[in-house]
């Protein structure tokens, strides 16, 4: 068949999906409005006056409840229209007629950041399947450090030498060494004649020694981040390697370049966004592809087709012109079967993003999206001067130069000239970007810690960009998880003041979307932008009818009001929902008990001190930044992660407010029964038992961490007394003051 006239992708509409989703927002919303009236009117009845403290204490409820239903509202907007897509990479045109991809690894602390992790990120980019002269790769290096720069040598070597070859004579899927020689693929490979496992055992003794010198190379360095150095740009395919070793025949490599860019204490760095930044200069003189692959360290390629996946997308003539970029899901190859921290984020990438995708298409998400680099570089490209550009792109008249030029795959042999060279570094030094729009308006923007979500709404779907989501079944990166606790939260922690970030600035998604993109995508941009702030309802939710309970103030109808029904269905119903959309989407029961309980932990813990931590940036009494999330291996805290067991092992200020909790609500359980066998009424009260009963239950953990483990991730019961001395002191004061308003 005529391969031109078939489509490159598809696009499928969840019609079933979408018609439970809005079935469901009809009738839970005529529910939530119900609850509202009931909460209104019963602040005006005149029948049963009702005294300070309850008046106070329902007021505290309700608001809660109001917040809760405004990001229910503004969640709805995902749910509208979900989409899948398969594509048809086999339908692309010939090699020749492909654009140029340039890969962006950043990498930043050599001693969270195992560099034979790194260095198989960076492997498994060279071996894609991808016309290696219109693939390059770039590493940039925030540590600075030369034992990232020697890696790579070796990484070079061993890829030219045995990888690449490899894999392109057997096609093997697994293109990430270390994954491969420890998964399946290859030993139960059908094709697997006596020349394969010659070869593969060669292979496989190869990659041993190449990891045996990182090894050796890291031992022999000090580990630490330079934050006070030039900056380096450095070809690493040079003709000295290459020629080094004879065993090397003529294989055709990517190109390979290291960047550090310069580093000064006493200039700000902007994270991840300025190194990235850096790339695209660096990058602009060097090889200038039209595509550019993002990813972090620890994101190796498992599967070599993406670029050509992503390729289906930006090649149709059809969407080609407004598609910014193709995002994919961010998997991990660490995560458990019962997954208790919900690493793997499910609920956004099965569900959220597919919304999204129905709409104007999914948010930047870090790590695995193709972009048009166009698409970074802002509007006024075309038809300004060079003066008006250079206040904007700053004074490099090669950058300048750049944007016409068309990519010829020959440049290679020049890319490591002198005068490149130091045009490459002037790029990357500290006072380029000054007087500039880099990071304002133009690349990867400063203002948040999130800057994938930032970048991704005011700078692409707010300028009128479209992204596309692309989640094939076998995936196509994979990272490492953050599996444990304190891992978990300190990363939610700094999601969350990032999202706030924008929130309490102009950019608020509310505010800055609703001209620029169609009111769904901003719901879901707002939803994000609010989320960080479950913590207040959650919060009241755990302590205001506790209390209450524990004196006799009721807060929710009686069982036998009518209103009552109208409370018990707005609860169900969430809970329905989202067991219903965890279960649909190839999750278990299991699944949605973690993912309610960590949104619950999250919620009081990370969602509050990453708020608190941006309002205070704001206020000017903090400094931005970044605690690069850890990826080394701790053996017994992944063996806790396989049993399914919370590693309880994390700072006081995490751990308390679980602690305090939980104590609150045994305690108000355990009062409230008390209360109903003693007096023989539990209608008034019941919803507030009740509550205290399932977070009970969600809390089990943490009860079984205080009282029943013996291991290291227990929890430690300095924290056990603290939080009994909290408890009290918050039920005793609650107490003195709800008494004092009443009558
Ligand atoms: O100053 C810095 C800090 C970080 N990084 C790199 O940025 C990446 C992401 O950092 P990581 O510590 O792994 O953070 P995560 O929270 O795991 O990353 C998620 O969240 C980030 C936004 O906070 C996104 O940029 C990431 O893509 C997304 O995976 C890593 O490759 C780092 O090496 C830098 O290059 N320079
Ligand atoms: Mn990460």
């Amino acid at each position: 068949m005529d391969n031109t006239t078939l489509p490159l992708h598809l696009s499928h509409v969840q019609k079933s999906s979408s018609i439970i989703n809005r079935s469901h927002t009809l009738l839970h919303s005529t529910a939530l409005i119900a609850l509202i009236y009931y909460r209104i009117a019963s602040f005006f009845q005149t029948t049963k006056p009702r005294d300070l403290s309850t008046t106070f204490t329902c007021l505290l409820v309700f608001t809660g409840e109001l917040i809760l239903s405004f990001l229910w509202f503004l969640g709805q907007a995902y749910r509208v229209r979900p989409v899948s897509r398969t594509v048809f990479p086999e339908r692309l045109p010939e090699n020749v007629e492909l654009p140029a991809v340039d890969v962006f690894i950043c990498t930043a602390d050599p001693s969270k950041e195992p560099t034979l992790e790194v260095m198989n990120t960076v492997i498994s980019a060279i071996a894609l399947d991808y016309p290696s002269n219109k693939l390059h790769v770039y590493l940039s290096d925030d540590g600075g450090c030369s034992v990232t720069l020697e890696a790579m040598k070796e990484a070079w070597r061993f890829a030219k030498g045995y990888w690449v070859p490899f894999c392109r004579a057997y096609g093997i899927k697994t293109r990430c060494p270390e994954a491969y020689f420890l998964g399946e693929e290859g030993n139960n490979e059908s094709s697997s004649g006596s020349e394969f496992m010659a070869d593969r055992e060669k292979v496989k003794e190869k990659y041993e020694n190449f990891k045996s010198r990182v090894m050796g190379i890291r031992q022999n360095s000090v580990l630490i981040v330079n934050r006070d150095h030039t900056a380096v740009v450095e070809v690493i395919n040079d003709v000295s390697i290459a020629e080094a070793s004879q065993e090397h025949k003529a294989v055709e490599m990517p190109l390979l370049v290291y960047v550090s860019r310069e580093k000064r204490p006493s200039l700000p760095h902007h994270f991840k966004a300025g190194a990235l930044n850096v790339l695209l200069r660096v990058s602009a003189m060097i090889s200038n592809s039209p595509y550019i692959l993002v990813l972090d360290c620890d994101m190796y390629c498992n599967d070599p087709t993406s670029a050509r996946q992503a390729m289906c997308f930006h090649l149709d003539p059809k969407i080609s012109p407004s598609l910014g970029f193709v995002q994919f899901p961010q998997k991990f190859h660490n995560i458990s079967k019962t997954d208790v921290y919900d690493s793997q984020m499910r609920f956004v990438f099965k569900v959220l993003w597919k919304g999204m995708d129905g709409l104007q298409g999914p948010c930047v998400s870090g790590s695995g999206f193709y972009i048009k680099r166009e698409a970074l570089y802002a509007n006024p490209i075309k038809d300004v001067d060079v003066m008006e550009l250079k206040q904007y792109f700053g004074p490099s008249n090669e950058f300048i130069k750049s944007f016409g030029r068309h990519y010829k795959p020959k440049d290679h042999q020049h890319s490591s000239s002198v005068t490149l060279m130091k045009e490459t570094q002037y790029l990357a030094s500290c006072a380029y970007e000054n007087e500039t729009k880099w990071g304002k308006e133009v690349g990867f923007l400063y203002l948040s810690l999130v800057e994938d979500y930032f970048t991704g709404l005011v700078n692409l779907h707010c300028k009128g960009w479209k992204s596309v989501y692309c989640d094939p079944v076998r995936p196509a990166f994979l990272g490492a998880g953050t599996t444990n606790l304190n891992d978990v939260l300190v990363q939610f922690t700094r999601w969350i003041s990032g999202l706030v970030e924008v929130t309490l600035s102009r950019f608020c998604p509310l505010i800055y979307g609703p001209k620029k993109m169609s009111a769904l995508q901003t719901m879901c941009y707002g939803e994000q932008a609010f989320f960080p702030f479950y913590f207040l309802p959650l919060w009241c939710f755990a302590t205001i009818p506790q209390l209450c309970l524990l004196n006799g103030i009721a807060v929710y109808p009686e069982a036998s009001n009518w209103f009552f029904m109208v409370f018990s269905f707005v609860f169900l119903s969430s809970l329905s929902k989202h067991i219903q959309e965890v279960l649909s989407t190839g999750g278990s029961m299991r699944s949605w008990i973690n993912e309610q309980r960590m949104w619950m932990i999250k919620s009081v813990t990370s969602n509050l001190y990453g708020s608190l931590d941006a309002i205070m940036k704001r206020l000017g009494m903090r400094e931005a930044k970044f605690m690069t999330t850890n990826k080394v291996i701790d053996d017994e805290q992944t063996r806790l992660y396989q049993m399914g067991k919370i590693d309880f092992q994390t700072s006081i200020m995490l751990l308390a407010p679980l602690v305090i909790l939980t104590i609150i609500n045994v305690v108000s359980f355990v009062g409230g029964v008390t209360r109903a066998m003693v007096a023989g009424k539990f209608s008034d009260m019941f919803t507030q038992v009740f509550l205290s009963l399932f977070i009970v239950t969600m809390g089990y953990p943490v009860i079984e961490g205080m009282i029943l483990r013996k291991d290291k991730g227990r929890i430690p019961p300095s924290v056990t007394i603290l939080s009994v001395l909290v408890s009290t002191i918050f039920l005793s004061l609650g107490s003195l003051l709800l008494s004092v308003f009443r009558k």
